[in-house]
C-alpha cells in the first residue's frame, strides 16, 4: 500500500488527509513541483561548483580572483533564477522549467572559469559531464546532441583561447586529445541518454494515462476508492466520497469504520469485525453515518485485503458507494408492499405479522388481547350514489376516527374495501369493554362532511380474545370476522363478541354460498305465486312471484334464507334475471290457457335495482315473453327508493317509460318522506303486513291503515295490503276502500299448476270463503 507519493509522478486522484484539489490543479501542482526540483537540482550543482573551486584555490590550484568571480558569477546566475521563479516570470516562457536557459549559464559559467584556470581541466569536463547528465532526465535525444555540440563548441574556444595564450604547450596537444575524445563519447553518450529519457517519458505518460482513466473512471462511476493501513484506519479517500455522499475524508482519514459510520438498525459490526480480523474480503457491507450537513446516509463497502509480498498485512483498499437512495426506493416498496394506500394503515400481510407478535408477547405477559373486525354498514350504497372520491374520504376519516380511540401500541389496518381490523393489546388489565367499541362506533357515525356532502355512516363490529377464541393470528381474525357477521344481522352499529356457536352459522353461510353458485346451473330454483284480490269484485287480478329454492335435501328453501346471502355475493343479479323470465312466460302462458290476465308482481332487490342494465334487461325479457308490459309490475321497498331518492326517480320513470307498473313494497316499515312519495313515478302502495297483523285490535295500526289508503288515493294510487290473514282484516280494510288484498286469506303462496287450478274455480270459491269470513267476523 502506498503511503507516500513519488515528487515527479502526477498527483494520483485521492485525497491523502485533506481534500483533493480539482484535477487541474493537480496537473499543475505537479509541474510547478518538477519546475522546483529542477531549481533546486541546479542550484545544488551551482553551490558543488563554487565549493570545488573554493578547493581548488585553497590547494592553490586555481587563482584566488578567478575563482572568486567565478563563484560570484554562479551564485549571482542562481540568485537572478530564483527571482525568476519567485515572480513566475518563468510561466511566461515557452520552456517555464528554464531547463535550457539555466544549462546554458552553468556553461558559460564553467567556461569562463576554465577560460581563467590552467588546470584541472579533467574536473571541469566532468562538470559538463554533470550538467548533461541533469539534462538526461529532462532533454531529449536532439535537445542533448545541441549541448554537447555547444559544449563541445565551448571547449574547442577555451583550448582556442589557451592556445593563444600559452602556445606551443603539451597541454594543448592533451586538450585537442581531450576534445577529440569528447567528440566521439558524447554523441553516442547523449543518444544513450535521449532514448533512456525516451523510455522513461513513455514509461510516465502511460502511468498519467492510467491514471487519468482511472480518475476519468472514478468520476463517471458512482463508486469512490478507499484504501486503510494495517489497523483498519482510512489513509486515501478519492474525491468521489465528498462529491457523491457530501462526506468530506477529513471526517475519515486516520479512522476506522466503527469509529465513522453506525451498522444498520437490528444489526451489529460483528460479521465486518470477523471478515477484517480474519484479513478477509468483504462485499457489499452497509452502514450508514451522516454526511456533513448531518443526514444520515447509507454507505455500501466493499474490500480486498492487501499484502506484501512477504505475506505481511498492510490494510485494505476497496470501493465504497452511496446506496441512500436505493434505500429509500427500498423502504417505500416495502411500505407499499405493508401498507394501504388509501389510509396508510397497514396492510393484511402486516397486520397479521403484528398480530403474531402482539400474541408473542401476551404470552409472555400472560395478558389477554382483543382482536376487532369492523366493517361500515352500507358503505357501498353511499360508494354507489355519491362516487369514489367520497367514499374514499369517508374511509380515510373512519380511519381517522377508529385511529383517535387507539393507543399507540395498538394496530388498526385496513384489509380492503370496508373492512378494518384492530388489534388491542397492551391495555391495563379490565379496561377493555364492549362499552369502549360502542364508544368508538359512536364517533365513527358523526356526520362526515366528503365531497359536499354530509354522510352519516354507522359501522359494526366483532371481536375475537386472544387466548380463549382462538391461538393463531389468522383464525383470531377470521372469528373476528364471524362475530361482526353477528352484529350485522343483529342490526348493525353495535359490536358483539365471538361465540363458538357462531363459527357454526359462519360455516354454514360459507356452504350456503357455494351451493347457492351451484343452484343456479342445476336449476333447482322455483317460483311460486300468491294471489292478489280485488276487494271490489272478488275477482284474482294479480299474482306476486315468489322465490324458492327446491333441493333434494333439505327441501323447500324460503327466500328469507338464502335471498340476503345471494344479495351479498352479486348472485341475485343472475337470479333475478331468472326470476323476471320465468315470471314473465308464466303470466303469458296463463293468458294463452285462457286464464284471465293477470298482472304479474316481480321483487327487484337493492343489487338489482343499481344495476345499469336494469331498464334493458326487464325490456328483452317482456320482449322476448311477449307480455305487455302493463301486466308487468315492479316491487320496490321502500327502503331501497329512500337510499338514493335521485336515483331512484330516474330509474323508476325509465321503468315508467317502458309501461311497466311500480309498487312500493312494505310501505310503512320505512323513513319514507311523504314529500318525496309524490316524486315517485309510481302506481301502486303495499301496505306492509305488520300493520294489518293487529288492524283490528290496535286503533293505531287501524288509523295508519286508514290514513296510508287515503293517502295513496289522493295521489291517484292503488293500495295492496299484505299479509290478510282473517276475514276481520278484511272487512276493515274494505271499509276503508283499500282496493286489493294478498295474504294467506286469500291463498298461500302456490306453485303455478295449483294456482292454474285455483283460477278455475275461483270466481265461485273465493267469495264464498270471504263471505264465510265475513259471517265469523
Ligand atoms: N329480490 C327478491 N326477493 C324475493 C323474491 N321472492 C321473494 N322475495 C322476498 O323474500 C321475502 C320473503 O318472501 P316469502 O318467504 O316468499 O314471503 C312472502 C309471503 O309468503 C309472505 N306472506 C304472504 N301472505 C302472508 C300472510 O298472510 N301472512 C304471513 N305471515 N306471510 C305472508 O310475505 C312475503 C311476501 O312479501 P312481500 O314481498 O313484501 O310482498 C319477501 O320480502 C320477498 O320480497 C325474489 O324473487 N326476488
Amino acid at each position: 500500500m502506498p503511503k507516500t507519493q513519488e515528487p515527479d509522478r502526477p498527483a494520483l486522484p485521492v485525497a491523502r488527509g485533506t481534500a483533493d484539489a480539482a484535477p487541474a490543479d493537480a496537473s499543475h501542482l505537479h509541474r510547478t513541483v518538477l519546475r522546483r526540483m529542477r531549481f533546486v537540482m541546479a542550484a545544488i550543482c551551482s553551490v558543488a561548483l563554487c565549493a570545488l573551486m573554493a578547493a581548488l584555490y585553497l590547494l592553490g590550484l586555481m587563482p584566488g580572483a578567478v575563482a572568486a568571480s567565478g563563484a560570484a558569477l554562479i551564485l549571482g546566475s542562481v540568485l537572478a533564477f530564483a527571482l525568476v521563479f519567485r515572480w513566475r516570470l518563468n510561466l511566461r516562457a515557452t520552456d517555464p522549467s528554464l531547463t535550457v536557459p539555466m544549462t546554458m549559464v552553468a556553461v558559460l559559467c564553467v567556461l569562463y572559469v576554465m577560460a581563467g584556470s590552467d588546470i584541472a581541466r579533467d574536473t571541469f569536463v566532468s562538470f559538463f559531464g554533470l550538467v548533461l547528465l541533469f539534462g538526461v532526465f529532462r532533454y531529449t535525444t536532439r535537445t542533448l546532441l545541441q549541448h554537447a555540440g555547444l559544449m563541445l563548441l565551448g571547449y574547442g574556444v577555451v583550448i582556442f583561447l589557451h592556445w593563444h595564450g600559452r602556445p606551443a604547450g603539451d597541454g594543448l596537444l592533451v586538450d585537442a586529445a581531450r576534445w577529440l575524445t569528447l567528440a566521439t563519447v558524447l554523441p553516442l553518450f547523449t543518444i544513450v541518454g535521449g532514448q533512456i529519457m525516451a523510455g522513461r517519458r513513455a514509461a510516465m505518460q502511460r502511468l498519467r494515462d492510467s491514471e487519468e482513466r482511472f480518475r476519468r473512471l472514478t468520476a463517471l462511476s458512482s463508486d469512490w476508492y478507499w484504501e486503510q493501513d494495517s489497523m483498519l484506519r482510512f489513509t486515501t479517500l478519492s474525491p468521489g466520497l465528498e462529491a457523491k455522499a457530501g462526506i468530506g475524508p477529513a471526517r475519515l482519514i486516520g479512522r476506522t469504520l466503527p469509529q465513522v459510520a453506525q451498522a444498520p438498525p437490528r444489526t451489529s459490526w460483528e460479521a465486518y469485525a470477523e471478515a477484517s480480523a480474519a484479513h478477509l474480503p468483504f462485499v457489499n457491507l452497509e452502514c450508514q453515518s451522516n454526511d456533513d450537513s448531518g443526514t444520515l446516509r447509507w454507505l455500501s463497502l466493499s474490500g480486498e485485503p492487501l499484502f506484501d509480498p512477504d505475506g505481511m498485512f498492510l490494510g485494505y483498499y476497496g470501493t465504497g458507494r452511496d446506496i441512500t437512495e436505493h434505500k429509500q426506493a427500498e423502504e417505500r416498496i416495502h411500505f407499499q408492499a405493508h401498507h394501504d394506500a388509501l389510509t396508510g394503515l397497514p396492510n393484511r400481510l402486516l397486520l397479521l405479522d403484528r398480530l403474531e407478535h402482539a400474541i408473542a408477547q401476551a404470552d409472555r405477559d400472560g395478558h389477554a388481547l382483543w382482536v376487532v373486525f369492523v366493517d361500515l354498514d352500507r358503505f357501498k350504497r353511499i360508494n354507489d350514489s355519491l362516487g369514489h372520491k367520497s367514499g374514499d374520504l369517508l374511509l380515510q376519516g373512519v380511519a381517522q376516527r377508529m385511529q383517535s380511540h387507539l393507543r399507540p401500541s395498538d394496530t388498526i389496518a385496513r384489509l380492503g374495501g370496508d373492512e378494518f381490523v384492530l388489534v388491542l393489546s397492551d391495555w391495563p388489565a379490565g379496561s377493555l369493554s364492549l362499552g369502549l367499541m360502542q364508544q368508538m362506533l359512536d364517533a365513527v357515525r358523526a356526520p362526515f362532511a366528503a365531497g359536499g356532502n354530509a354522510i352519516t355512516i354507522s359501522c359494526s363490529a366483532g371481536i375475537a380474545v386472544y387466548p380463549g377464541d382462538a391461538g393463531t393470528a389468522e383464525l383470531l381474525v377470521e372469528r373476528a370476522d364471524v362475530a361482526m357477521y353477528r352484529a350485522k344481522e343483529a342490526g348493525r352499529n353495535n359490536a358483539h363478541f365471538y361465540k363458538a356457536e357462531m363459527n357454526a352459522l359462519a360455516m354454514r353461510r360459507l356452504r350456503l354460498e357455494s351451493e347457492l353458485r351451484s343452484a343456479l346451473e342445476a336449476r333447482e330454483f322455483v317460483l311460486h305465486y300468491q294471489p292478489q284480490m280485488d276487494l271490489a269484485t272478488g275477482r284474482i287480478v294479480g299474482v306476486e312471484a315468489l322465490l324458492r329454492w327446491q333441493q333434494a335435501r333439505p327441501g323447500l328453501t324460503q327466500p328469507v334464507d338464502f335471498i340476503g346471502i345471494a344479495e351479498e355475493t352479486g348472485l341475485i343479479v343472475p337470479l333475478g334475471d331468472w326470476v323476471l323470465e320465468t315470471a314473465c312466460a308464466q303470466a303469458v302462458a296463463w293468458q294463452r290457457s285462457g286464464s284471465s290476465r293477470l298482472r304479474m308482481a316481480v321483487n327487484l332487490s337493492a343489487r338489482q335495482f343499481a344495476q345499469k342494465g336494469l331498464v334493458a334487461t326487464i325490456s328483452a325479457a317482456l320482449q322476448r315473453s311477449g307480455l305487455e308490459p302493463s301486466l308487468l309490475e315492479i316491487e320496490i321497498t321502500e327502503s331501497l327508493m329512500m337510499a338514493d331518492v335521485e336515483q331512484a326517480v330516474t330509474t323508476l320513470a325509465a321503468l315508467k317509460g317502458l309501461g311497466v307498473h311500480v309498487s312500493v313494497d312494505d310501505f310503512g316499515t320505512g323513513y319514507s318522506s311523504l314529500a318525496y312519495l309524490k316524486r315517485f313515478p309510481v302506481d301502486v302502495l303495499k301496505i306492509d303486513r305488520s300493520f294489518i297483523r293487529d288492524i283490528v285490535s290496535d286503533a293505531s295500526d287501524a288509523a295508519i291503515v286508514a290514513a296510508i289508503i287515503s293517502l295513496a288515493h289522493s295521489l291517484g294510487l292503488t293500495v295492496v295490503a299484505e299479509g290478510v290473514e282473517r276475514p276481520e282484516q278484511l272487512i276493515y280494510l274494505a271499509s276503508c276502500g283499500c282496493d286489493t288484498v294478498q295474504g294467506y286469506m286469500v291463498s298461500p303462496p302456490m306453485q303455478a299448476d295449483a294456482l292454474d287450478q285455483l283460477l278455475r274455480t275461483v270466481p265461485a270459491a273465493l267469495p264464498a270463503r270471504i263471505g264465510a269470513g265475513q259471517r265469523r267476523a
